[in-house]
């Protein structure tokens, strides 16, 4: 199975790579294409007539000819208004409602400009604003205006933003400095109408189409959403690098933590099994191997001890008749509990051992005769009121030896053997001293 964060992964490759191809892709596209064209011409359906400044007092007279693919204003120009002229509008709403021309970048105008002298156009678009328009109104509404040499060609194209509102305008509705910008998002007519020209000449403007063209989408919006995406792109990638970098960190972690824990698991065994090589399974006492590792600790390379040590060999009496009499389990038994006994009645620094049998050795450091003397004997007081299985009765006999400095631990051994042997020999359940 893939991991989750490998697909968010692939996942994210695919978008980087569909990027890669859509961001070329879509900057010509929207270079070379992605137009939008708004068109004014005989052939659509917004309305289109001609005035003139008779109705300010003055003397030109405008006429519409409407052939199959022009509008064809004939304008007698003459003196009599301050600024005499004819004009073509077109009209793209009524009560406040018009067109946003806002969003095109320049208009191209298929248009034929004769006259006697003087080369002159306007270009108006008037926009409704309520802030300052009412309807009915055709001057309160905001007058963009620019006016232009006609150029010898049919076809030209002015930029958009070379239109401006009219100073007139600004001042008789006393607009506020901010507001003064050229503002097209609402345009109720656009007016095609001679510019300062001489008077008292004939003037024909002839107009197949005016095309205000534009992009669906901007550059800059284009360049903006793209950016975004990128980043966008890169975020997602960076922070699914992050959240992989931080899950095979805790998974390293926990591998650490369980290969922790079977170390700590193995050592324990370890020392289980080093502890069961030096301990004799029975009674829990040492056994030889253990007692060889405590006097390794203890002993000189030389073998000897520097300090005064009482040794002591001890034999469990009669033994073989509570195995004969009791059975083999009991006599285990009994061997357990006096093991445990001892080690109750012993300090922690002294070492039993079993070394062999019934047969024990206790080491007490730095104990001298006397002194394992009262300790034996306590340890007699022990198992003569222990309740031993079967109601038993154990003794113990003792041979009772001190350890010189420097001397070797092999004949202090022996040498308490033989006191054992004594022990024996005088009656069992009593501490012989060599
Ligand atoms: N149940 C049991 N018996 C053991 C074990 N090791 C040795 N024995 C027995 O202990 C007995 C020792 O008998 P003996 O050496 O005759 O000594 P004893 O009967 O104690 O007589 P004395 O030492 O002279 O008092 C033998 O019968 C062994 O089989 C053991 O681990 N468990």
């Amino acid at each position: 199975m893939i991991p989750r964060h490998a697909r968010a992964m692939t996942i994210v490759q695919s978008l980087v790579g569909l990027l890669l191809v859509l961001t070329p892709a879509l900057l010509i596209w929207q270079h070379f294409g992605m137009t939008r064209v708004f068109e004014l011409s005989p052939r659509q359906s917004y309305g289109a007539t001609v005035t003139d400044d008779r109705h300010e007092n003055g003397k030109s007279v405008a006429s519409l000819v409407r052939a199959n693919d022009a509008l064809v204003m004939r304008c007698d120009l003459r003196a009599g208004y301050a600024w005499p002229f004819c004009k073509l509008q077109f009209h793209l709403g009524q009560d406040g409602k018009g067109v946003d021309l806002g969003r095109f970048d320049s208009v191209t105008f298929d248009m034929r400009y004769s006259g006697e002298s003087g080369r002159k156009i306007r270009l108006h678009l008037t926009n409704f604003e309520p802030e300052f328009s009412t309807v009915g109104d055709w001057n309160s509404q905001r007058y963009n205006s620019v006016e232009f040499d006609a150029p010898a060609q049919a076809t030209f194209t002015i930029p958009v933003n070379v239109v401006r509102t009219a100073d007139w305008w600004i001042t008789a509705h006393n607009v506020p400095l901010e507001k003064t910008y050229t503002r097209l998002d609402n345009v109720t007519a656009v007016e095609i109408s001679t510019g300062s020209v001489p008077s008292g000449q004939s003037i024909t403007i002839e107009v197949r189409s005016i095309q205000f063209r534009g992009k669906w989408i901007s550059d800059t919006t284009l360049l903006t959403w793209l950016v975004g995406a990128w980043i966008g792109c890169g975020l997602l990638g960076l922070s699914l690098s992050l959240l992989h970098v931080r899950s095979s960190l805790s998974a390293s972690n926990a591998r650490v933590e369980l290969l922790d824990a079977i170390n700590k698991a193995l050592q324990l065994e370890a020392r289980d099994l080093a502890s069961q090589a030096h301990t004799d399974p029975l009674t829990g006492a040492l056994n030889r191997q253990g007692l060889r590792e405590v006097l390794m600790k203890r002993l000189h390379v030389a073998g000897h001890v520097d300090e005064e040590m009482a040794v002591v060999f001890m034999d469990l009496d009669h033994f073989k008749r509570i195995n004969d009499q009791h059975g083999h389990d009991a006599g285990d038994e009994v061997l357990r509990r006096f093991a445990a006994v001892i080690r109750g009645e012993v300090r922690s620094s002294d070492k039993l051992v079993r070394w062999g049998g019934e047969e024990f050795l206790l080491l007490c450091p730095e104990t001298d005769v006397a002194h394992a003397m009262t300790m034996l004997d306590k340890l007699r007081a022990a198992f003569a009121t222990q309740d031993w299985p079967h109601g038993l009765r154990i003794t113990s006999s003792f041979g009772l030896t001190s350890l010189k400095p420097e001397e070797d631990i092999g004949a202090a051994i022996k040498r308490a053997d033989g006191a054992l042997y004594r022990a024996k020999a005088n009656g069992r359940n009593r501490v012989e001293i060599a």
